[in-house]
């Protein structure tokens, strides 16, 4: 059996959602479908998820949100009304979507989450009546019914090992299953969703626990590209990646699959297919465990942008037992995270995500780093991307760092940092941030302009 998920993009009409059930009823072993919110239609659109982050942000500060929930009870209505269902069911999503919004607001962080939830939820209602209305034996089930019980530890959700035992049963459901992506139920029974984007990882998960011999996941390009098509036209496709360089990829900007989605199907050692809901018979990108090397060291090159790097020196730094640990405790007792620290005999630089803080904490965490650790220099530096290249093939392949810090100065790039990633499968690189379009095409250029991609 197979594991089918459609992101938002694919689900954001009624014509998409004919596409979806093309695709279902195409193969008898898509048993198991897993859905996002309605996504964007056209550029401008707004997604159904952020909707209802601004909804439910209304709902806190004044109680009130008439605009907002019509325009999210519309794209529903839109759809049922494409797909000649009955009104009932958007005046069921109606109801439910009031009753939610009215509910308990003492924890806002759990109000958020399950009205942020509500958007998978509703859409595999819809989707499962759609399913039904064109003859298939479709059920909808809840993620609690279900058992997928997650944690909420430190900002980040986990997955209670238990889930997968619980999930398992889904394979006795003789219909095919309707789940909604994107979050899970702690043990209190409160619903928590993953970040963003992570209905990518419900269907990880799902696969993990039904041990299913595939993951797909559908979306809106023909394949996972060795670059964001964004940001250079028409780049090559990649037909295979591993689930390390697709990990280290996801996590540095590419964004058609969550970088936490690899993990789950990884560990039951399930292959994961992107595929293009709206062109199904083009292949697509397998993410496997072994691939050839035959495109040269890079297979693909991520770009993220606004972090910022504290920059800490003091002589005899390597010397000093247990300086790294309190440097990093007030990153800790400032509720801190950080993302690569690339060090020196003398200096260390911490990279964090900008947004964690303002100007005030950052003051704050300078002094402190100046009074207890005795530093020589702290310099924080703004605005900074960093571009990932990824390959298996660089662990053997000797002179990448030469030929991407050549691209980079050819294209009058300054190169703020360079740290290898302790798995030899990245390297990566610190620009400033209004260099990084031109930092990643100087290096897509160089790996992949006169290459052939492995196929
Ligand atoms: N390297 C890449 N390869 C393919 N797509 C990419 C890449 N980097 C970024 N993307 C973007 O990811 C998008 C698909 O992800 P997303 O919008 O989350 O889809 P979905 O709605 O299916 O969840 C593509 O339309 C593309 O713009
Ligand atoms: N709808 C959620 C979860 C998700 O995975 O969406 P999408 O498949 O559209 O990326 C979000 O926007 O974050």
């Amino acid at each position: 059996m197979k594991v089918t998920k459609f992101g938002g993009s694919s689900l954001a009409s009624g014509a998409q959602l004919k596409k979806v059930l093309d695709i279902v009823v195409a193969d008898p072993q898509r048993k198991v479908v897993v859905v996002s919110a309605p996504g964007k239609r056209y550029a401008d659109d707004i997604k159904v998820t952020d909707l209802l982050i601004e909804c439910a942000n209304q709902h806190l500060q004044s109680g009130e949100a008439p605009e907002l929930e019509n325009a999210i009870v519309s794209r529903y209505g839109s759809i049922a009304k494409e797909l000649d269902l009955p009104e009932t069911i958007t005046e069921q999503i109606r109801r439910d979507l009031l009753k939610l919004l009215q509910g308990d607001k003492s924890s806002p962080e759990r109000y958020m989450d399950a009205v942020k939830a509500s958007g998978e939820d509703n859409n595999a209602k819809l989707v499962a009546a759609y399913f039904q209305s064109e003859g298939l034996d479709a059920v909808y089930v809840n993620p609690q019914d279900a058992g997928l019980f997650v944690s909420d530890e430190a900002g980040y959700v986990k997955i209670l090992p238990e889930s997968y035992d619980n999930l398992y049963k889904l394979r006795d459901e003789p219909a095919i299953v309707v789940f909604p992506g994107f979050f899970g139920y702690n043990k209190a029974g409160e619903i928590v969703t993953f970040s963003r984007s992570g209905s990518d990882i419900t269907g990880s998960i799902l696969a993990n626990g039904t041990k299913a011999e595939l993951y797909e996941n559908f979306t809106d390009v023909d394949a996972v590209y060795s670059v964001n098509p964004n940001v250079v036209k028409n780049p090559k496709e990649v037909r295979e990646l591993t689930y390390r360089e697709m990990r280290e990829l996801s996590y540095a900007g590419f964004s058609v699959f969550h970088d936490e989605a690899l993990i789950p199907a990884f560990r039951a050692g399930i292959p994961v297919n992107i595929k293009n809901t709206n062109n199904p018979s083009a292949e697509g990108t397998k993410i496997v465990n072994n691939r050839d090397n035959t495109n040269g060291p890079v297979i693909g090159i991520a770009s993220d942008n606004g972090f910022c790097s504290i920059y800490v020196s003091k002589y005899l730094m390597n010397r000093e037992i247990g300086f790294g640990r309190r440097l990093l405790h007030i990153l800790e007792e400032n509720g801190l995270s950080y993302e690569h620290i690339p060090s020196g005999i003398d200096d260390i630089s911490i990279i964090l995500r900008q947004d964690q803080f303002g100007q005030d904490l950052e003051d704050k965490i300078v002094s402190r780093i100046y009074e207890e650790l005795q530093a020589d220099e702290v310099k924080v530096q703004h605005d900074l991307s960093l571009i990932m290249i990824v390959g298996e093939g660089m662990r053997q392949n000797v002179g990448t760092t030469a030929r991407a810090s050549k691209a980079l100065a050819g294209a009058k790039v300054n190169i703020e940092m360079i740290n290898q990633g302790s798995s030899e499968v990245s390297m990566m690189f610190g620009v400033k941030n209004k260099d990084e379009g031109k930092a990643v095409r100087a290096l897509y250029e160089e790996f992949f302009a006169s290459v052939p991609i492995s196929r």
